[in-house]
């Protein structure tokens, strides 16, 4: 399978086992020009080993990937310039500063970004003079991030790159990874945070044991694995009838007393049919609406359930 010009990474039955493990179970999957393709899964599901494949760092038992139409072991050459991969850890120069550091990885590329500009996009402009063995843990991946960007690379490969970030430091690599994707690059990258995948990516294929449980767009995957929605309303206790079911409203309800009244809650497929109702219910007005639909972890937790361990 070659598949069309706007395929830029295509795995196809890819399988890597590592004595008698196996890591990654014929997984086939495509990242087009231009998307952030997500990889998902917990620890030891075969995201890092099939990035490192993806990269050319390792030989795949048994399947094929292609990276801008090249195999990445065989012609590693044509793609080092192109392709760019911030891996979960590298060693650096330890006694260089941040700037040097960026400015030894410019001049490796004919056409490099700008380093001040670099820095100040990863957030590491405050820390130019400081020697890389003095960066804190999430610094230091701030600066693979940079290192990664530093060539204008027209694919970028990242694994688990908010590993260790703070909550502000995270946003900031979720707006570097938005800048980029406006600049055309194609983004591959492997993570644990449902919601970083569902920020940031296009599209993700959830790894659960080397293979794919599912693939699609979040909200799609979040439609096709949470049919259901959580509706919440308070009735005031002079409104509130002796039994619930007087309401006429149906799925899995529960209630509790609060300050207001009764806060009810409806576990439901429909959550408008329940609102239709709750307008008609005569002598109540409901009131504090919520509704809550399922989340890419709600997705998470049914397919890792409905995936049986071997
Ligand atoms: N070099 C290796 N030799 C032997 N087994 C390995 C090697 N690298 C990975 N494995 C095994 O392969 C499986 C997949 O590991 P991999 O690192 O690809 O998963 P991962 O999803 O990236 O995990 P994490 O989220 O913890 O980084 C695990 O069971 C792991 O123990």
């Amino acid at each position: 399978m070659n598949g069309n010009a706007t395929d830029v990474i295509v795995v196809n039955d890819l399988r890597k086992v590592y004595d008698e493990q196996v890591a990654v179970a014929d997984i086939t999957f495509t990242v087009r020009q231009g998307e952030v393709f997500g990889l998902l899964g917990p620890n030891g599901s075969g995201k890092t080993t099939t990035l490192e494949t993806i990269v050319g760092l390792r030989r795949p038992t048994s399947g094929t990937v292609t990276v801008l139409g090249f195999d990445p072991m065989r012609h590693r050459h044509r793609i080092t310039e192109r392709v760019a991969v911030q891996p979960q850890s590298a060693t650096l120069f330890p006694t260089l500063t941040v700037w040097e550091t960026v400015q030894l990885f410019a001049s490796f590329y004919p056409a490099s970004r700008e380093p001040s500009e670099l820095l100040e996009e990863v957030g590491l402009d405050d820390a130019r003079k400081v020697r890389v063995k003095h960066l804190s843990g999430g610094q230091e991946r701030r600066l693979l991030i940079g290192i990664a960007l530093v060539g204008n690379p027209e694919v970028l490969v990242l694994d688990e790159p908010s590993a260790g970030l703070d909550p502000v430091a995270r946003r900031r690599l979720w707006d570097v990874i938005e800048r980029q994707r406006q600049r055309g690059t194609t983004i591959l990258l492997s993570t644990h945070h449902m919601d970083e995948a569902t920020q940031v990516c296009d599209r993700l294929a959830i790894l659960v044991r080397g293979e794919i449980a599912a693939e699609g767009e979040p909200d799609a995957l979040i439609r096709e694995h949470t049919a259901k929605a959580t509706v919440s309303f308070t009735i005031r206790s002079s409104q509130m009838p002796s039994d619930i079911r007087q309401l006429g409203i149906t799925g899995e309800i529960t209630s509790s007393e609060t300050s207001q009244g009764t806060r009810i809650s409806v576990v439901t497929d429909d959550p408008d049919a329940v609102l239709r109702r709750l307008t008609f219910v005569p002598g109540v007005h409901a009131f504090d609406y919520n509704i809550k639909h399922g989340s890419l972890e709600d997705v998470f937790v049914d397919i890792s359930s409905n995936t049986t361990k071997p």
